[in-house]
């Protein structure tokens, strides 16, 4: 694909995702599949979407500077602005001089004269002059907001929560790549096998220190490995593999994954019961209930029951008291992760978290009174809010003497996080993005007294 075809694609994906028409992640995709690309354009592909996503707000300050007055561009323009300063700001690879011809040439295909001299003239001016300086905004919160492109209410937000220096660390992770992390399955491959084998393909990895079946690439895209295909591993946070591994499963239980899609942890939860005792994998939607389905089969786990239900209406079909364990891995505000999926925090708003936070109660309430006497249940979230997390605890507990945060819990954590976490309270632990580089991510096990 030529450079300029390149560009027009991705400014084809930044419109739509502006225009609320779907996620970035799920549009490359697309447009990887449809085109066909090679390895070195879905890379430069996906630098510049995700690139400029991440950076918007930074990017639309630098703007602010060379557009002056109120001019109202149209979305087009402002993308190709925005995507074009990305690359001049950010990549070293391509020279100013061919990124701003190529916009001049896409402003001129889409619109008219007069808006490709306008693109030339804004983009020559940032080249001539320089960046603008941060220092300018006198608001520390709102310079980091803008500095690290956050919108101010979520900055202000975390600021409040957990202080600015833990807010500060937070916000710039948030914008470097995260190392991609896998789960070995371990029914058809040991580790040490898996590692072995991905080293002889030219893999560089880690070990992780969340999960003995986890392993973290530092080098080589596992997508393309025959063990992902093969099923003999899958892709997941180490934050996420965390949570078979804090449910203390053993086989012939009888498990309980109240949000199961598309089915990391209900696959987990199957091997740390050697494929033994049940999983009822439950999902709103009939679509996502068979991704986990599919799940299971590709990696050859028998003991998953995958359906659609509505998790607050599960009294209906199953008795109380019947699970040893549950899982609720609820559906949350996704702030923690952010690193994979930057347009999260432009489309989230506060109303939505309070609006969250009332589902999860809902789902806390209905799904625990499934729960066996001295069973265990974990709650989680992949997102960065007390409000989904410590507060849902809090207010659950509140309204339910026969449930208690399980104090053993904190003990079973892996060393690495009980001595460095800075995220452990009494109702569980919050790990932040940059502390051990996995997503944002809140868990904690609850235990049934009587
Ligand atoms: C955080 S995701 C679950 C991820 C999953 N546990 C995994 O590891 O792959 C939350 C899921 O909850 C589902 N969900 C939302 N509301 C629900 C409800 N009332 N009942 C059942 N599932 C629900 C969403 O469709 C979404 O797939």
């Amino acid at each position: 694909m030529t450079k300029y075809l390149l560009r027009n694609t991705a400014l084809d994906i930044l419109i739509r995702v502006g225009e609320g028409g779907g996620f970035s992640h799920l549009l490359i995709n697309q447009a990887i599949e449809k085109k066909g690309l090679s390895d070195r354009d879905e890379a430069l592909l996906t630098e510049i979407v995700y690139g400029t996503i991440q950076r918007k707000l930074t990017i639309d300050y630098y703007l602010s500077h060379f557009i002056k007055g109120n001019k109202k561009l149209d979305s087009w323009v402002k993308w190709l602005l925005y995507m074009s300063i990305y690359q001049m700001t950010y990549l070293d690879k391509v020279p100013d001089h061919a990124i701003i011809h190529e916009s001049v040439e896409i402003a001129k295909k889409r619109g008219h004269k007069g808006i490709s001299s306008m693109v030339n003239g804004v983009l020559r001016s940032l080249q001539r002059k320089g960046l603008p300086l941060f220092e300018k905004v006198t608001d520390p919160v709102q310079r980091l907001g803008i500095e690290t492109s956050h919108p101010f209410w979520l900055v202000k937000r975390w600021v409040d929560m957990y202080g600015f220096d833990v807010t500060e660390e937070m916000c710039k992770t948030n914008l470097h790549h995260k190392p991609i992390s896998v789960r070995v399955q371990p029914m058809k491959i040991s580790r040490e096998d898996a590692i072995e084998r991905l080293q002889d393909q030219g893999f560089e990895v880690e070990i992780s220190n969340f999960s003995n079946q986890g392993l973290i690439i530092t080098q080589g895209n596992v997508l393309r490995s025959n063990l992902f295909y093969d099923g003999y591993v899958t892709i997941q946070d180490q934050s996420s593999m965390l949570v078979a591994e804090m449910l203390q499963l053993q086989e012939e239980m009888t498990v309980l994954d109240a949000c199961s899609a598309p089915g990391g942890k209900a696959t987990h939860i199957a091997e740390k019961m050697s494929n033994k005792g049940v999983v009822f994998a439950y999902d709103l939607h009939e679509k996502k209930a068979k991704l986990v389905g599919k799940k299971a089969l590709e990696l050859d786990l028998s003991i998953i029951n995958a359906k659609q239900a509505d998790s607050r209406d599960l009294a209906s079909y199953h008795e109380e008291s019947s699970f040893d364990r549950i899982l609720l891995d609820a559906p949350c505000s996704g702030l923690g992760v952010l690193r994979g999926k930057p347009d999260i925090k432009y489309s989230k708003s506060e109303q939505d978290i309070e609006k969250l936070a009332s589902i999860q109660i809902e789902l806390l309430e209905s799904v625990s009174s499934l729960l066996k006497k001295d069973g265990k249940l974990l709650y989680s979230t992949c997102t960065v809010d007390k409000h989904e997390n410590d507060n849902v605890i809090e207010k659950f507990l509140a309204s339910h003497q026969d449930f208690e945060v399980d104090s053993s819990f904190f003990d079973g954590l892996p060393e690495i996080i009980k001595k460095n976490s800075i995220g452990i309270s009494k109702w569980g632990v919050q790990l932040f993005p940059q502390e051990f580089d996995t997503d944002g991510f809140f868990l904690t096990r609850l235990k049934k007294k009587r």
